[in-house]
């Protein structure tokens, strides 16, 4: 049995990761956090997401739950801030860590890379496989169609959703601007007013929120009487923590080192 803690146990991705791993029977859930002052601090984990009892008390710092059970693995589905202080505690307790948290600036990545150099880290935009295949798809469509094709990025997610553009958006752009031989000064993130023509080299890369929508990506080559469209749509958050749980198996035993979903499914690197 995998001994996994879940940060942040009672949000979306920590609730679905909770009922995934309850139901995988080789993952086995032995501590959970909230954020300290939340309800559910003290409750057991699956009563206060309406799973059912679990066993597992919700404390409110990985620190804790590291003290209260020996772990094999933190999924850490928080905010990049939070992800980078339990990166930290991860490297000094050596407990192996799957990070799926968006929102990273250079300075936080760095730190995460950081942690990386003590214990094995796997971190992702988006864990789902089927996004991986997509971004992949990508990067070849945009090598084979080349720069006679504008290239735009849309994303939409629900109402709640903190950072834009979402993590998976920004790695699709990461991706396509290297397929392409383009940089960060390309990417364009916004348009208002007389911009004038579209510079050849511009990736445009544009935010939806509203509702539910659990998580949709849209990448369109527009070309000289046809164009292609290459979208994702998740329907539920399943995906996201089945992928998460993938990893978790992958990372624990491996050598320190920073690791993407890529490594854990075999892919080549793209970027
Ligand atoms: N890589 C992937 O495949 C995916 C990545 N994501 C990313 O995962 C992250 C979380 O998304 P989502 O689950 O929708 O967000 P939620 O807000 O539902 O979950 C985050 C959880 O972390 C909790 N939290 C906040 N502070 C602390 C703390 N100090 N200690 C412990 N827990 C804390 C929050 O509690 P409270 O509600 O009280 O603030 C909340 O329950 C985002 O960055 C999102 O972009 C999401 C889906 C897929
Ligand atoms: O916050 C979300 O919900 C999601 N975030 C990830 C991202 O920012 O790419 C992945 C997924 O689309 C859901």
């Amino acid at each position: 049995m995998i001994r996994t803690v879940i940060t942040g146990i009672t949000g979306r991705m920590g609730s679905t990761l909770l009922r995934l791993a309850r139901e995988s029977g080789d993952l086995r859930v032995v501590g959970g956090t909230a954020r300290p002052g939340s309800a559910s601090v003290g409750q057991d984990a699956g009563v206060a997401t309406r799973l059912g009892p679990v066993d597992v008390t919700v404390v409110d710092s990985l620190e804790r739950a590291l003290d209260a059970a020996q772990a094999d693995v933190v999924i850490d589905f928080t905010s990049a801030e939070l992800s980078v202080a339990h990166a930290k505690v991860c490297a000094a307790r050596g407990v192996a860590l799957v990070v799926g948290s968006t929102g990273f600036t250079p300075e936080a990545s760095a730190a995460l890379a950081e942690s990386a150099k003590a214990v094995p880290i796997v971190a992702a935009p988006n864990m789902s496989v089927g996004v991986n295949l997509v971004i992949r798809m990508a990067a070849e469509l945009a090598r084979v169609l080349g720069p006679g094709f504008d290239v735009e990025v849309l994303e939409a997610h629900h109402r709640m959703k903190k950072d834009a553009p979402s993590g998976t958006a920004l790695r699709l752009a990461d991706v396509l601007a290297e397929a392409l031989g383009r940089t960060q000064e390309d990417l364009t993130f916004a348009r208002h007013g007389q911009i004038g023509a579209r510079p050849a080299r511009e990736i445009g890369v544009q935010t939806l929120r509203g509702g539910d929508v659990v998580g949709e990506h849209t990448v369109y080559f527009f070309g000289e009487g046809e164009r292609i469209e290459l979208t994702h749509r998740a329907t539920n958050r399943d995906q996201f923590a089945a992928g998460a749980l993938r990893a978790a198996r992958w990372v624990v035993g491996r050598a320190p080192g920073l690791h993407d979903m890529a490594d854990v499914l075999g892919f080549q690197r793209t970027s």
